[in-house]
């Protein structure tokens, strides 16, 4: 009993995802003695479902994906794994023994308000008896609760979509994946480049066209309407992978990975064309500006949201409703480039 309350103790002490999915798996793989533990992310990429490993404990070590934007391994698509889609689709337990290995594989699956969020696989020499099943079924409850609370404080309450707290954990862990990949060994920066193929990072800072008419011609509630609304569509029209934040009132913010300008003006230039060519209830015609960059390893967070602004400000004073890209605006000589800090401080 006190073995488990202390396993209990340290998973709670994490308000990070990957410590605290680790703490989950690396409990139960001590309580059940399992052969191995891994944990599962479901993604829908168009109708197929698929499942990338997040976590890992086993008699091997320990493995776990750092960030957000880490997919960790490869995305393994549903139909190869029919016990997985069985637990998916049923939402249950299900268990599948292995007669090659001679393993017993139990899947049980990960959902909070019906949405399936994953799927927490235990691998054992043997059938998890009850008293095992009950333990696994505690700790996932115990995850589930304590995933739902970091939901909660990670997101706007509005749209639903991440605050701005979140924004600087999830760019400072970006700026550390890439500073590590430039600076760590060419095996670790080959890896870490496969593993990070679907190309560079961009930010890009969307904001509302004179929303102030909106809200005075309408009202505040309206305003809140096109705000959710907008919020919807950038969930419908970016891929799964781009985080989506409310950076406070009518300016969102996306970071997305690309493998080169092109595709990144793209996905945007679709966007605010989506915008434009939606009916807002009531509001009829609503459109946005947009400004983005490139995210670079040596990058700060001011310095990167400074840039995707300053190329927003230009798509507000030259006639709103466009997409402007920092990098373009520069090599065209239609802005300066911003003032470098005027000495670098080295704190002790
Ligand atoms: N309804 C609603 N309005 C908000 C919220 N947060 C900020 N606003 C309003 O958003 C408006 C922003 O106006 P401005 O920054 O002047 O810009 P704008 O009218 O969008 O004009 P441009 O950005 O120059 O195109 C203000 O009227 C704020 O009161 C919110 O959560 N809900």
């Amino acid at each position: 009993m006190i073995h488990v309350l202390k396993h209990v103790e340290s998973i709670t002490q994490h308000r990070d995802r990957a410590l605290l999915e680790l703490g989950v798996a690396s409990a139960l793989f001590e309580l059940v003695k399992a052969q191995e533990v891994n944990l599962y992310k479901a993604s829908q990429h168009g109708e197929e479902t698929y499942l990338a490993r997040v976590t890992h404990v086993g008699q091997d070590g320990v493995s776990y994906s750092q960030s957000e934007f880490d997919e960790g391994g490869e995305p393994l698509p549903l139909h190869d794994r029919p016990e997985m889609i069985a637990s998916v689709e049923q939402s249950q337990i299900v268990r599948r023994h292995d007669t090659e290995r001679n393993l017993h594989i139990h899947c049980f699956p990960i959902s909070i308000d019906s949405r399936v969020l994953g799927v927490l696989e235990v691998v054992c020499g043997a059938p998890l008896a009850d008293d095992d099943l009950g333990t696994a079924e505690g700790f996932l409850g115990l995850y589930r609760n304590y995933l739902s609370l970091l939901d909660y404080s990670e997101r706007d309450t509005l749209t639903g979509l991440l605050n701005r707290k979140t924004f600087d954990e999830n760019l400072s862990k970006i700026l550390g994946h890439l500073l590590s990949s430039q600076d760590g060994d060419a095996a670790t920066a080959q890896r870490r480049r496969v593993q990070h193929d679907e190309g560079n990072h961009w930010l890009a800072v969307l904001d509302v066209d004179h929303f102030k008419r909106v809200n005075d011609q309408f009202g505040h509630l309206y305003g809140d309407e096109v705000l959710l609304l907008l919020a919807r569509l950038m969930l419908e029209s970016f891929r799964h992978q781009d985080r989506l934040f409310r950076f406070g009132g009518e300016e969102f913010v996306v970071v997305l990975r690309a493998t080169s300008e092109e595709e990144v003006a793209t996905a945007l230039e679709r966007f605010r064309n989506t915008v434009e060519n939606r009916d807002f209830p009531q509001v009829g015609r609503v459109t946005i500006s947009i400004g983005y960059t490139a995210v670079h390893a040596r990058d700060s967070i001011p310095d990167i949201v400074g840039r995707a602004d300053e190329a927003l400000y230009f798509a507000k004073e030259n006639g709103r409703n466009q997409v402007c890209s920092y990098e373009l605006l520069l090599g065209t000589g239609k802005i300066m480039p911003r003032a470098a800090p005027e000495s670098e401080m080295e704190l002790f």
